[in-house]
């Protein structure tokens, strides 16, 4: 998708309650993205479509969330230069546990910049991919650190009994 400097993909539709977290932090920061469903073991043959592509078709980076045997983030940095992002998506099962070890285990020479489990970790993905993007675009570089701005603003000095 010419244009569309993010993809981010995941292993399920479930993942999206998740990976919307991503999302919505890329859309806070006017960066256009393309969220797709994406399965190492259930649509092995998209996989390959998508990563050996992605470069070509003008991602910059790639954010990958996937639960339990999270092989989607590893399988697609196997098959891109592209920088990749991985999100353990909590699982009913492990919580988590087991996607955050299938995807930071990596060996070397094929990095996954690995998150936090769930939520924390959709968002701080797309703030990195951000991150890297602000590098060689100082309109983006600005709208970041104006997030950071609200975000410390928002920060209460004291904690208050309410909620
Ligand atoms: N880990 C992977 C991969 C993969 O790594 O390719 N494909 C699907 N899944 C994961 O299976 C979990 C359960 O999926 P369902 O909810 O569809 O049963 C999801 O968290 C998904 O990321």
């Amino acid at each position: 998708m010419a244009g569309t400097p993010i993809a981010i993909i995941m292993g399920s539709q479930s993942d999206w309650a998740t990976m919307r977290h991503a999302a919505e932090t890329l859309e806070a920061l006017g960066i256009a993205y393309d969220a797709r469903i994406v399965s190492a073991h259930r649509t092995p043959d998209r996989l390959y479509a998508f990563a050996k592509k992605a470069k070509a078709d003008g991602f910059q980076v790639i954010i990958a969330g996937a639960g339990g045997a999270a092989h989607l983030p590893g399988m697609t940095a196997a098959m891109t230069p592209l920088p990749v992002f991985g999100v353990p998506v909590e699982s009913k099962a492990l919580s988590g546990q087991d996607s955050l070890l299938s995807i930071v285990q990596m060996p070397a020479g094929i990095p996954v910049g690995t998150l936090a489990i769930g939520r924390a970790g959709a968002v701080n993905a797309a703030l990195l991919a951000a991150a890297v993007l602000a590098l060689h675009d100082p309109a983006l570089a600005e709208r970041l650190d104006a997030w950071r701005a609200r975000q410390s603003d928002s920060v209460a000095e004291r904690p208050s009994d309410e909620s």
